[in-house]
């Protein structure tokens, strides 16, 4: 599992091991690590007579950077600092001039030529956006040839709730000391930190065993997946619901179906508007055209893709929601949910909107889920006391009540922005539910599979399809459980 941290936290762990180490004792060794980490960025044996050059800001961000600085200038790399604050770290400025790096007036200049820049304008303890004077510098070290490398985060994001006020430094690479931060994790500061590296200060101990974050791995959801034993039969692997479809949206209740199909349950039983077509694509389904009362049991519900408005989907919701198993509530089915009804449920549930679901739930606009997507999360999970799944660049889930370690899927993959793919993810997360996972783990284990069979489906990189991605499912399965 990887495990992210707010700064309060990391900040309380650097305190209570530095009291233990001698002065700037951390600061080496988050420097040492940095400065190895660019190395093998420059690539074998081009460090000596490469150019690099370091932003600097006023703290001990630009402290790690002139550190690492002084170590690169030691091993022949040629170093030029442009200071941006008022002032900037002076035991790291006289290191940095000792081994014989020199601090420029002209960045432009200097960045030009740059092979590798060092962005240590804000870590931590950043707030906001880049400042004015900081902007123009920033741009031209993104326009260069050079590789960015953010040190400990990339200045300008929050390194918190990953929200980007204003401008940011976009890098190659993010080298992050003692703890990844929330919003290395999460869009959009994720997008800016490019390929991430954790170097290890010691501050492992002194951290709570409890993250902020975190993202699954191959090897937690390979635990997490159910695996049917010799006595298993289709009721004991449990049986899955899927009420979706309308005349209008036939493709959501096949597709959701698909990934029900996919998920580990031992059968899907459909209820909706389009039984025979869903029976024709896939003929293992027990189809029910009786009343409600008689659909026979299930172990979970998977209600709401594209059902539609008006009065069939409301009563058919009450239904859903009366049902003392866990019950997975999707696209037009979120419609039909009030946090009454779901608080008072006796089994959980779990939602599943998009960012433009979320805005109409938390009553704001999409804009302003998807620039604070950790504060959405946590915000509906509260508010119906409900797992949520909030579904887009980085999927994130909260348990509950939203005081949880969020969980971030890392296997997610542009390409699957594409019509139908949310209904496959519904019905897979449905199957884990319905095969006995407790709703964070059947979301974010249904999430993750649903990332690398998008992923497998694009191949090399290329457009998919819904359809395309159940059918990886599979295969997605097998990678994990082979890896
Ligand atoms: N505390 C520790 O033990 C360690 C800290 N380390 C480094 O120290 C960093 C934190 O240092 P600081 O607390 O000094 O904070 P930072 O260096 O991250 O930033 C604070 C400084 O930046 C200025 N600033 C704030 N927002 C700004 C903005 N938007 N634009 C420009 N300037 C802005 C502030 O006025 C302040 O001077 C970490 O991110 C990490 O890089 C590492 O050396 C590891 C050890
Ligand atoms: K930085």
């Amino acid at each position: 599992m990887r495990t992210a941290h707010p700064v309060e936290t990391v900040r309380a762990a650097e305190a209570e091991l530095m009291a233990l180490l001698p002065d700037g004792a951390l600061m080496r060794r988050a420097a040492a690590g940095l400065a190895a980490a660019c190395c093998s960025l420059l690539g074998k044996g081009r460090v000596y007579g490469s150019r690099v050059v370091l932003l600097v800001g006023s703290g001990d961000n630009g402290g790690d950077a002139l550190y690492a600085g002084a170590r690169l200038a030691r091993r022949g790399a040629g170093v030029t600092a442009v200071l941006l604050g008022g002032r900037a770290h002076g035991a790291g400025l006289a290191a940095l001039r000792a081994a014989g790096g020199r601090v420029t007036e002209d960045p432009y200049e200097a960045l030009a030529a740059a092979d590798l820049v060092l962005d240590g304008i804000t870590g931590i303890g950043g707030r906001g956006g880049l400042r004015p004077e900081a902007v123009p510098v920033a741009r031209a070290a993104r326009g260069s040839d050079a590789v960015v490398v953010a040190v400990d985060l990339p200045s300008g994001v929050d390194a918190d709730t990953g929200e980007v006020d204003g401008e940011a430094l976009r890098a190659d690479a993010t080298v992050t000391f003692g703890a990844y931060k929330p919003g290395l994790l999460v869009d959009p500061a994720r997008e800016y930190a490019g390929a991430l590296r954790l170097v290890d200060i010691g501050l492992g101990p002194y951290l709570p065993a409890i993250p902020g974050l975190e993202a699954l791995q191959h090897q937690d959801v390979a635990r997490l997946l159910p695996e049917p034993g010799a006595e298993s039969d289709k009721y004991r692997r449990g049986v899955v619901g899927v009420y979706a479809g309308s005349d209008r949206y036939r493709g959501a209740a096949v597709l959701a179906v698909a990934g029900a199909l996919r998920g580990g349950a031992g059968a899907v039983r459909y209820l909706g508007r389009v039984g025979d077509m869903v029976v024709r694509a896939h003929p293992e389904v027990l189809v029910h055209t009786g009343p409600w009362d008689a659909a026979g049991r299930v172990q979970a519900w998977v209600a709401g893709p594209g059902i539609g408005e008006g009065s069939d989907p409301e009563t058919a919701m009450g239904h859903v929601l009366a049902a003392d198993v866990p019950v997975l509530v999707d696209a037009d089915g979120l419609r039909h949910v009030t946090p009454g009804a779901v608080r008072e449920r006796s089994a959980p549930t779990l939602l599943t909107p998009h960012a433009g679901e979320a805005a109409a739930l938390l009553g704001t606009d999409r804009a302003a889920v998807e620039a604070g997507r950790l504060a959405a999360v946590r915000a509906l999970a509260a508010r119906y006391g409900a797992t949520v799944l909030l579904k887009g660049s980085t999927t994130l889930v909260c348990g509950p009540g939203g005081t949880g370690p969020v969980r971030v899927n890392p296997t997610g993959t542009p390409w699957l922005a594409t019509a139908g793919s949310g209904d496959v993810l519904s019905g897979l997360a449905g199957s884990l539910l319905a095969a006995g996972l407790d709703p964070v783990d059947a979301a974010s284990c249904a999430a993750y599979l649903h990332g690398l069979a998008a992923r497998r489906a694009a191949g090399a990189g290329g457009p998919i399809t819904a359809s395309g991605v159940a059918d990886a499912l599979p295969a997605a399965w097998r990678d994990i459980r082979e890896p």
